[in-house]
């Protein structure tokens, strides 16, 4: 179908911000099938080249609306390269032509891409013909009918992101005669040298959801590693499944960050017990990459589950599995995967023969249970019974980074084992009892053990600053409720000058810009209205949006362009897990959990940054014994290895 109106196409930048629009008042809009791209492209008349779009995967419709006499469409294109930064969308606004012809578009447009996701009746080149010229779709709906706005269509799911390098977030919408987009200078769109083949095979696929979950550490300055983290980056290029452990502060997660980066792309799997877990290394939660739903029900009916299409496509193809923060897994779910992996991939080796990297310390969080009898009932993941099998390298760090005052960490250690003499926490609790200082305006994080506290003082403090609000709505694609459970990035922020900042995401290893660094926000520039944020390190910086995926079963679930700020005025013990805080506030009085007060108290750096707030709960302080015992051996089997006796423990770990 072709039709004649005013149209305005903007795109986004790198940050994912839309740039200078291209606008024409008098534009043909033609919706055809090209024979040559075997698919439906819709082609707007703009001087001095035409765009066209491709209206087929791994292109994506996730907004259509027409309203007022104005068709409203978003595009997002999939990405090709598993490096991609950038946000890839396109915007385009119809109007001025009958506004039936506009609803009538939108429908069409619906229509091919439902259809080429799989999710309409399929229908053929002749079905697609049809709907490109106006033979399928008609009457659905008038003016002002519901929006057609949509989780992503499946099969578009798996890579959105965008190509990095010169050419600026639209390269690739099309190729060959079909036009792509650059960002010209001073941010227009012109056009690109580059396109991208349209047609992707299962395996691609496959491919390219590892990918997706790789994308993080390409997107990061990583700084070196040392000796220690070189060897244990060592024994995973050795071949052997391994379990790296260690105290808070030990580089847990930059190491993993090193290993994804030496690991095949194709075949590694990145994976968290917890959706923030993976979100943070750009993975997929355990249980939605084995495709087991929550691992319920019998063995048979599970691996029933995971023996099906992508999942097992993906049990398969994968040689390498990460899971970071293992200590949240229950050992009796690593026995199913276990058991699951061995089935679905008709191998008797351990795990199927899957290279495992995990990660984390047992001494912090736990696994989540319910009550006091789930957590009698608790089962960690090195008491599953394949454990053992499947382990055969266990690798303990034992330089801590976050801190460089020995006192402070030698204390933190006896907290960690739960042998913290009752003197020396009345002597923290006293050192720690006096406000901290903020002469540059930087207030401590309070963090909390109850999330309901976290909530109220946030929303208090911010409501109290008397500066204008500036709300930023994350641009989003897929499930709103993958991302509300997954995604540390708000849907809505609210800032305002002097609103208390945190990163969540890391900006720059080398310039202390990572994840938990705090700052106050100074003004919005004036531009784009981003803040301007003045960090504790004194670095003043324009923050930028940046993206997070979210994978479910191998794709991409949803994508999440946000500002990577959340208010820090308190943060729940749970979501800290992980972070390097400047200054804290912590209250421990309320604590439930053996491990809550470690990962507190080692968020900070010294103690100069560390304020307590009354007491802390007894049970907070105690540690599990079949952790403890756990780690003793641990520690014994790696003496032995080293020739050392028990003397030397307490220099070694
Ligand atoms: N080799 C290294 N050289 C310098 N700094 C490092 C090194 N490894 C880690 N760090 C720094 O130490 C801090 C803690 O690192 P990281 O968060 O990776 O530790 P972790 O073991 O994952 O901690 P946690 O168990 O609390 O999550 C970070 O600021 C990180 O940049």
């Amino acid at each position: 179908m072709r039709l004649v109106a005013k149209v305005k196409v903007e795109h986004t930048d790198l940050g994912g911000s839309f740039v200078k629009p291209q606008s024409a008042k008098e534009a043909e809009v033609a919706l055809e099938r090209c024979a040559q791209r075997r698919c439906a492209v819709l082609t707007i008349g703009l001087k001095p080249r035409p765009l066209v779009l491709p209206v087929a995967p791994p292109v994506a419709l996730y907004g259509a609306r027409v309203a007022d006499g104005q068709l409203g469409l978003k595009f997002m294109r999939v990405k090709q390269n598993p490096w991609d930064s950038a946000s890839k969308c396109i915007q385009l606004s119809i109007s001025g032509a009958d506004p039936q012809q506009l609803t009538l578009l939108r429908d069409r447009i619906n229509t091919l891409l439902l259809r080429a996701a799989g999710a309409a009746p399929a229908g053929g080149p002749a079905a697609e013909n049809a709907a490109a010229s106006g033979g399928a779709g008609k009457g659905k709906g008038g003016v002002g009918a519901r929006p057609a706005r949509r989780p992503l269509a499946p099969r578009s799911l798996n890579t959105l992101a965008a190509t990095t390098g010169p050419s600026v977030s639209l390269g690739g919408w099309g190729s060959g005669s079909v036009v792509s987009l650059r960002s010209g200078p001073g941010g227009g769109v012109a056009p690109a040298a580059s396109g991208f083949s349209l047609g992707t095979t299962s395996r691609q696929q496959l491919a390219s959801s590892a990918d997706s979950a790789r994308s993080v550490p390409a997107d990061e300055e990583l700084g070196d590693l040392s000796d220690e983290q070189q060897r244990a980056l060592q024994l995973v290029q050795s071949g052997r499944s391994i379990f790296f452990t260690g105290c808070a502060g030990t580089g847990k997660s930059l190491l993993l960050r090193h290993i994804l980066r030496c690991l095949p792309r194709n075949t590694t799997f990145v994976t968290g017990t917890t959706g923030l877990a993976a979100c943070h290394l750009g993975g997929t939660t355990i249980n939605s990459y084995a495709g087991i739903g929550r691992g319920e029900g019998s063995l048979e009916s599970l691996v029933r589950m995971a023996g099906r299409g992508e999942s097992l496509q993906r049990w398969r193809a994968t040689t390498h599995l990460i899971v970071d923060e293992v200590s949240m897994m229950d050992g009796r779910l690593f026995d199913t995967l276990e058991a699951v992996a061995r089935k679905v991939r008709g191998s008797a080796a351990p795990f199927g023969g899957i290279q495992l990297i995990l990660s984390g310390d047992f001494h912090q969080l736990p696994p989540v249970a319910k009550g006091r009898e789930g957590a009698a009932q608790r089962k960690f993941c090195f008491e599953a019974e394949s454990w053992a099998r499947c382990i055969p390298e266990s690798c303990f760090l034992s330089k801590v980074f976050r801190q460089s005052d020995n006192e402070f960490v030698d204390l933190l250690g006896k907290i960690r084992s739960g042998s913290c003499p009752q003197d020396k926490v009345s002597q923290l609790l006293k050192t720690c009892a006096r406000p901290l200082p903020t002469d540059d305006g930087i207030l401590p994080t309070k963090l909390f053990t109850h999330r309901e506290d976290v909530d109220l003082i946030n929303a208090q403090q911010l409501k109290a600053l008397p500066s204008e609000p500036h709300k930023f709505v994350a641009q989003d694609v897929g499930s709103g409720e993958v991302l509300a459970a997954a995604c540390p990035a708000r849907r809505t922020l609210e800032l305002k000058v002097g609103a208390q900042v945190t990163l969540i995401k890391n900006i720059s290893q080398r310039q202390g810009l990572v994840n938990g660094a705090r700052g106050v926000v100074e003004k919005f520039n004036d531009s784009q209205g981003l803040p301007v944020v003045r960090f504790a390190n004194g670095r003043v910086l324009t923050i930028s949006r940046e993206r997070w995926t979210i994978a479910s079963g191998g794709r991409l679930a949803a994508q999440r362009v946000q500002l990577p700020l959340d208010l820090a005025w308190a943060m729940s013990v749970h979501k800290s897990q992980g972070l390097t805080l400047d200054r804290a506030e912590v209250s421990l009085e309320r604590a439930f959990e053996p491990g809550m007060a470690y990962v507190a108290l080692s968020r900070v750096r010294s103690l100069e940054g560390l304020r307590i707030i009354g007491s802390i709960a007894a049970q907070a302080l105690r540690a599990d014994p079949k952790v403890v015992l756990f780690y003793t051996r641990l520690r014994q089997r790696q003496l032995a290895a080293l020739g050392l006796g028990p003397a030397q423990f307490r220099t070694l770990y």
